[in-house]
């Protein structure tokens, strides 16, 4: 719609301390052209799996770049994909990485030192879901960056302590950047569900959700 007003109903927005929504910050051009290397990620070396929980596996398809996430370590090789090594971290992702923290914390020294070094890559079908958890698995207290595109999802984000109550359910669109850090890195955060069929026409996926976290392992080789 021409001259929608939109962006008042969605404005930018602190959760709790450390913890910022950014709506609609991906371009519709932006969003497409993620979702094209997402096909060609999926086509390299580790193609996507749900990882496994004990003998649980998880309803979200994911892949990784720089380093490979399996529950609950990282490792360059995929050890429990086909062994072979995740695709490097791009270069354009780093910048995007700076970009994203200094539209949501406005704090540009932060933004320039802000170097991710892993992504996880999840797809969501239409009946995907990830349960509340803490993503603890990186040695450095650095912001995770979080970006969504496709259908919209029910985004639960709580408190650092347990999964219950207090926490603030809100709607993730496609093109929205979410980023936690400080007092908010160590949230317990989730999808509840997603809501099939609410993929804007020019983001470049028709179907489910795409979301990409970047974090800050604090490994080295
Ligand atoms: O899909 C999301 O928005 C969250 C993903 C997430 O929490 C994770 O990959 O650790
Ligand atoms: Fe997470």
């Amino acid at each position: 719609m021409l001259f929608s007003e939109s962006f008042l109903s969605r404005p930018r927005r602190e959760l709790s301390p450390g913890a910022y929504w950014v709506p609609d910050w991906l371009s519709a051009e932006e969003q497409r052209w993620i979702v094209a290397r997402f096909h060609e990620w999926g086509a390299g070396p580790v193609p996507p799996r749900a990882a496994k929980i004990g003998d649980h596996e998880m309803s979200v398809q994911s892949l990784c770049l720089g380093w490979h996430w399996r529950p609950y370590e990282y490792s360059r090789e995929a050890t429990d994909v086909n062994g072979n090594r995740v695709l490097d971290f791009p270069d354009w992702m780093v910048r995007l990485g700076r970009k994203a923290i200094f539209a949501a914390t406005q704090d540009q020294a932060a933004a320039e030192r802000y170097t991710p070094d892993a992504a996880l890559v999840n797809y969501y079908g239409t009946d995907a879901k990830m349960g509340m958890h803490q993503d603890r698995d990186e040695h450095l207290g650095d912001h995770v960056v979080s970006l969504s595109i496709g259908d919209t999802c029910k985004f639960r984000f709580g408190n650092t302590q347990h999964r219950n109550q207090p926490y603030e359910d809100i709607a993730l669109a496609s093109g929205d950047l979410f980023v936690f850090g400080g007092p908010a890195r160590l949230a317990f955060h989730g999808v509840t569900k997603i809501l099939p069929g609410t993929a804007p026409e020019d983001c470049g996926l028709g179907a489910g959700r795409i979301n990409i976290t970047m974090r800050v392992t604090g490994l080295s080789d």
